[in-house]
């Protein structure tokens, strides 16, 4: 579904991500892992077109995407959840919503209906702001925004960041639940293994901008997370 071909990205200087190259396989979840600060974001936002590719090379569907500015890249259907859910604190839950419908390749300026239905929650809070959810009410406010242009690829970055245990649960059954019902296919960047364990079915971890690993989720082995993702 998405190819990622040699490519490299610079922040001035220094070096961030060295002649990586991987593909997406459609319908499936592919957690992207590695410590901090090896070029997990760095990668999704070249993904999404928020950051200029060194070069290399992004297919998507057939798309030459490093050539499309970011929101033509939504309007593809490419769904992001940027990491730190960036929620607008003063507009309301539906202000927020409706902050994705411009993307929309179709034009359309209903929120589609699904997006309740999968959280109802939100339904329940359209006029309170943004600011007042709780953290888990407000990762799934940031998953609905990405939802609301229909994607086929929906990319969440450290969506469990900084939210409780039982809530994380929560949204690993809803990720899974985008790919059942909606037949979505996910890129996750994840550094808790049990989560990524449970919700993906792929991995590729990352080590200083370099992909040293990718297979099956039941082939991460303790090796290698003994070697890349353990503290
Ligand atoms: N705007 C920037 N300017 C310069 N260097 C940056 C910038 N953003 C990130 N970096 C550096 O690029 C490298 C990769 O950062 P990135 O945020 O992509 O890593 P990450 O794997 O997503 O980390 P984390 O898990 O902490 O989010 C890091 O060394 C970081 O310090």
């Amino acid at each position: 579904m998405l190819q990622i071909e040699s490519l490299k990205q610079f922040y001035g200087e220094s070096h961030t991500l060295w002649d990586l190259s991987m593909t997406i396989p459609a319908g499936e979840c592919t957690c992207v892992m590695g410590r901090n600060g090896v070029g997990k974001t760095t990668l999704m936002e070249c993904i999404m077109g928020l950051l200029p590719l060194h070069t290399g090379a992004l297919r998507f569907q057939g798309h030459d995407l490093a050539r499309l500015p970011a929101e033509r890249r939504a309007g593809l259907g490419i769904g992001y959840v940027p990491q730190g859910r960036q929620i607008f604190p003063l507009l309301t839950v539906e202000e927020n919503l409706r902050i994705g419908l411009p993307a929309r390749a179709d034009r359309r300026r209903q929120l589609p209906e699904v997006i309740f239905e999968l959280f109802p929650v939100l339904d329940e809070m359209r006029a309170r702001r943004g600011g007042d959810l709780s953290g888990g009410q407000q990762q799934q406010l940031a998953i609905a925004r990405a939802l609301v242009i229909d994607p086929t690829l929906l990319i969440l970055d450290e969506p469990t960041e900084g939210i409780q245990p039982n809530i994380v649960h929560e949204i690993g059954d809803i990720i899974r639940r985008l790919m059942d019902q909606l037949g979505l296919t996910v890129i996750l960047v994840e550094q808790k293994l049990p989560f990524a364990r449970r919700v993906g079915d792929r991995f590729a971890i990352l080590d200083r901008g370099r992909l040293k690993a990718e297979g099956a989720m039941t082939e991460l082995g303790d090796d290698l997370v003994r070697e890349y993702l353990t503290v």
